[in-house]
């Protein structure tokens, strides 16, 4: 039996879609540890490596680890992976706010998971990605900057949308697509 793996987050949201996401057939068991880690900077794959070795280092056992980015196209991509803190000064309005003067609405979601079997294993990155357009906010405000984006092709914005639909078209479902088939891939090796 392989080890189950410890989704280190602070964030209950996440954790709370990656189980929905992931549900019950995953060849793994994932436990999770609530563990604050530090926010770092560069470029995204950058953050996800240092954070996943961050995570091995702390918990005994394979880890997971997600960061997530929102990009603003007209902004060259900012705020990016320093959205949590854009977020938390400015609010919801304040995100929409600052595209005031660009005709370019359009963003992209990413969500980059990184995966280590070990301390001193190198992390492996799932990244997935979900085009959309920064609106005025709308919907509950139950989870982070999900009022502000509206995916590519829908009237709702993520916050409006049941989050079985979320579920099935977001950053994070389509990263963790990624990882199913890693380890679906790996679980037909071993048996
Ligand atoms: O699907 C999402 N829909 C809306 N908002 C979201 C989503 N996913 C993350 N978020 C927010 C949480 C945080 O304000 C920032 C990412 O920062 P990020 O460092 O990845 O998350 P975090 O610090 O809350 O949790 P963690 O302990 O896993 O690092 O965007
Ligand atoms: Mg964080």
């Amino acid at each position: 039996m392989s080890k189950p793996i410890t989704f280190v987050t602070g964030n209950a949201k996440k954790l709370e879609e990656l189980v929905a996401i992931l549900g019950p057939s995953f060849p793994r068991t994932i436990v999770s540890k609530k563990i604050d880690l530090p926010e770092l900077q560069g470029d995204i794959d950058e953050i996800a490596i240092k954070k996943c070795k961050e995570a091995a280092r702390q918990v005994n056992g394979p880890v997971l680890v997600e960061d997530t980015s929102l990009c603003f196209n007209a902004l060259e991509g900012l705020p990016g992976p320093y959205i949590k803190w854009f977020l938390e000064k400015l609010q919801p309005e304040g995100l929409y706010r600052l595209l005031h003067g660009w005709e370019d609405k359009s963003a992209q979601a990413v969500c980059t998971f990184g995966y280590c079997d070990s301390a001193d294993a190198e992390p492996l990155i799932f990244k997935g990605i979900t085009e959309g357009v920064i609106v005025e906010p709308r919907g509950p405000r139950d989870f982070g900057w999900d009022p502000v984006f509206q995916p590519k092709g829908y009237d709702k914005t993520y916050a409006e949308l049941p989050k079985s639909e979320k579920n099935t078209i977001s950053h994070r479902y389509r990263a963790l697509a990624l990882l199913q088939q890693h380890f679906e891939k790996q679980d037909k090796l071993i048996n």
